[in-house]
């Protein structure tokens, strides 16, 4: 034990240090302050970002120091800081590899480490200092690094705000943050083993290490709003603004989701086929002509949706074909300026055919087929306006005059298409349309109502939400249509934003659809994934990572896996494993309090839930209950209602369930019950409405004594 005295200069020693990188960081947000005002708007955003960071690091800007064996000191914080003309660091970002001993030396592999120093701020004030000596003959004293400071962190009060665990990153998380690997990782874990955590860093460290990412974007997607905003903070306290957030129907701004749908039915439009219905009833609307096979090959082959869109372009052949067994062998006729245009089977057939082989999507390809159309009928009707005034042996013909003048209606049709002629051109038999005149003839022929109304006929104009009602007739709109949308949306034509980097979190719930959707919107297939297959609730969720993966990125994906639990203590674990028979993670501590259960029944569920949250003081409280339980005390804002899906991915100090045996009858009712009883840092209690269930058996059976 150090001298109270030594601890004393010790702490005094880091405060000096400390109080010189705030004031580093003091003078950074001045010259930032300055730059905002730039009156360039690009360089002041610059700016305006640049402060926003600096103001994101406030807290526990400097958190840890490494000695080195040669004695050189590091100091360790959310950000790099220097000083003018100083190559050394001040402080050191925690991704730079110099402070990667921080997270993985240990006492049989020191990694050059002499001590390390945790150290404790409240505000700029150095509370506490933690050290670990590295000495080469000790015994290893475990898997934890820095015990003491993590169980500090575990055991604390919740906030209802992710906070980050840059200061106590463990070395299974850190190898998974600093895991450089291009294609998706997936990191798969059991509840609380710090998965949401762990991906956040990663993408920090990613954005640090390839900067790039930061101009092309980076996207994490989560399982609610109430997610998103409980892990909001957790970026910028790594030094990390620039991240677009969004939960898979966020995706598709604009569309309400207004329904439910029966399981059946998620199930069904979640799955990969779905893809295929969609693609078979844009490209049925297209009356495709007969022999289109090499067309056909084209398109499948352009289909931008790569490896997913195999199917997709098979879908296509067999609307194409039909289509081909529903042709009209008629021609088809235009009215255009009271000139009757005729296009026969074989030239509109060859028109689509054109479009079609062009391999773009459904609207491009219509935009294609429409210049095509109106060419040949602007040709055609040149061909006629030249060959009313004079014939092959420059005789005058009906409609123009004796000596080769155009008639009264012929100059209407080339007014009406902005042709122009002047009296000094029509003066005698010559070539009187040229190729500009052709092409304003065209554009007129393009802008005319009834000539589109022809087009449209042949190839209508689509839009996703009609697709998608008409195949699978929905409206109004359930989650489950959101990918069924991007996907009509896809094939019709829209492109969607693309990110250099996705995180998806909870990605158990994507069904193959929602995948789709994910991917288009990462066409460098770098993703960080991170899940459980044995929480997965939503019926079209995945049971398999390559099921889900092996489709879209072939063999460019791997599995990293997190074995300890942060978050549960081992009493609670102990009973939740009843209910999953995947392997369960290690907690690494004891609550010292079991959880418990009550019988009630339904008169008396609102005054034990009641009373159990006035007992619950400090921390976070939630109760987490079937969907339409508790409907009057969830209008109520003092306690926190949530169903099983909505607490997916959060954390609370104390849980209480209601009326698990509901919560089992769901598809997935044993998973939906896992999650919640894994949702309690420290106490659990569960409430059910006669006899408890068999899963929950284990659990002791209390009285209720009402407050
Ligand atoms: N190294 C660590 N230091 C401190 N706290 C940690 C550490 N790792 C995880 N935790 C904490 O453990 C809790 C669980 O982490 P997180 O929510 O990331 O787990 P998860 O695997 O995503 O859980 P779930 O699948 O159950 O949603 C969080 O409070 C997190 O801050």
């Amino acid at each position: 034990m150090p001298a109270e005295n030594q601890v004393e200069r010790e702490l005094a020693r880091e405060q000096e240090y400390v109080t010189s990188l705030y004031g580093r960081l003091d003078a950074l947000r001045e010259e930032a302050a300055r730059g905002r005002e730039s009156a360039d708007p690009e360089v002041a955003a610059r700016w305006r970002a640049e402060s926003a960071r600096l103001a994101a690091v406030e807290d526990g800007l400097c958190f840890g120091r490494l000695e080195m064996r040669d004695g050189s000191r590091r100091y360790i914080g959310r950000l790099g800081l220097f000083e003018d003309g100083v190559d050394e660091p001040l402080l050191l970002d925690w991704r730079a590899p110099a402070a990667q001993p921080f997270y993985t030396a240990t006492m049989a592999e020191a990694l050059g480490v002499r001590r390390r120093r945790r150290i404790t701020t409240r505000g700029r004030v150095v509370a506490a200092l933690d050290d670990e000596l590295f000495d080469p003959g000790a015994a290893d004293p475990g898997v934890l690094v820095g015990e003491a400071a993590l169980l500090a962190a575990l055991t604390a009060d919740r906030t209802g705000r992710m906070g980050d665990i840059v200061t106590t990153l463990q070395a299974e998380q850190d190898r998974i943050v600093r895991d450089g690997y291009a294609g998706v990782l997936v990191v798969q874990g059991g509840p609380g083993t710090g998965k949401t955590a762990v991906a956040l860093h990663r993408l920090a460290y990613l954005m640090y290490t390839r900067p790039r990412l930061r101009t092309r974007g980076v996207l994490v997607i989560g399982p609610s709003d109430i997610f998103l905003d409980y892990i909001g903070q957790v970026l910028p306290g790594l030094g990390e603004q620039a991240v677009v957030t969004a939960t898979v129907a966020g995706l598709r701004p604009g569309v309400e989701i207004r329904r439910v749908d029966p399981v059946e039915a998620t199930e069904g439009k979640g799955r990969a086929e779905a893809a295929g219905r969609i693609a078979a009833a844009v490209w049925g609307r297209v009356e495709v002509a007969a022999g289109t096979g090499q067309a056909r090959s084209a398109r499948a082959g352009g289909d931008r949706a790569g490896t997913a869109g195999v199917v997709a372009g098979e879908r296509r052949a067999e609307a194409a074909e039909q289509a081909t067994a529903a042709i009209r062998p008629e021609a088809v006729e235009v009215v255009f300026e009271q000139q009757v245009l005729r296009l026969e089977p074989a030239e509109w057939r060859g028109a689509i055919e054109f479009a079609v082989r062009k391999g773009l999507p459904y609207q491009q390809a219509r935009l294609v087929f429409q210049q095509r159309m109106t060419e040949l009928l602007a040709q055609q009707l040149a061909d006629r306006l030249e060959n009313v005034v004079f014939t092959e042996t420059g005789e005058a013909l009906d409609g123009g005059t004796a000596d080769g003048r155009l008639s009264a209606a012929d100059l209407r049709a080339l007014e009406a298409a902005g042709v122009v002629l002047g009296p000094e051109q029509d003066d005698g038999p010559r070539r009187l349309l040229d190729e500009a005149d052709v092409a304003d003839l065209r554009k007129a022929l393009l802008a005319d109502v009834a000539v589109g109304r022809v087009l449209d006929g042949l190839w209508p104009s689509l839009t996703a939400e009609a697709v998608v009602a008409e195949v699978f007739g929905s409206t109004p709109w359930s989650a489950a249509d959101i990918p069924l949308l991007d996907e009509a949306a896809a094939v019709l034509g829209e492109s969607a934003p693309a990110f250099g980097h996705v995180v998806v979190d909870e990605a158990q719930e994507l069904s193959a659809m929602a995948w789709r959707m994910v991917l288009r919107r990462c066409p460098g297939k770098s993703m960080t994934v991170v899940g459980d297959l044995a929480q997965t609730s939503d019926p079209a969720g995945a049971a398999s990572w390559e099921e889900v993966l092996r489709p879209h990125v072939a063999d460019r994906w791997r599995v990293a896996e997190l074995s300890v639990n942060y978050r549960t203590p081992a009493e609670i674990m102990a009973v939740a494993s009843e209910l999953s028979a995947a392997p369960h993670p290690r907690s690494v501590r004891k609550a010292g309090e079991s959880p418990w259960r009550v019988r009630s029944t339904v008169a008396e569920l609102e005054r034990i839930v009641r009373g159990v949250a006035e007992e619950h003081n400090g921390g976070q409280f939630a109760v987490i209950a079937p969907p339409g339980r508790l409907a009057s005390l969830r209008e109520e804002s003092a306690i926190t209602v949530l169903t099983p899906a909505e607490a997916k991915g959060l954390e609370f100090d104390s849980v209480l369930i209601v009326d698990p045996a509901r919560i089992l009858e769901a598809p997935r009712g044993r998973n939906d019950l896992y999650v919640a009883m894994t949702r309690a840092t420290r106490r659990l209690g569960i409430v059910h409405l006669g006899p408890a269930p068999d899963e929950l058996a284990q659990v002791k059976e209390v009285r209720f004594r009402g407050p």
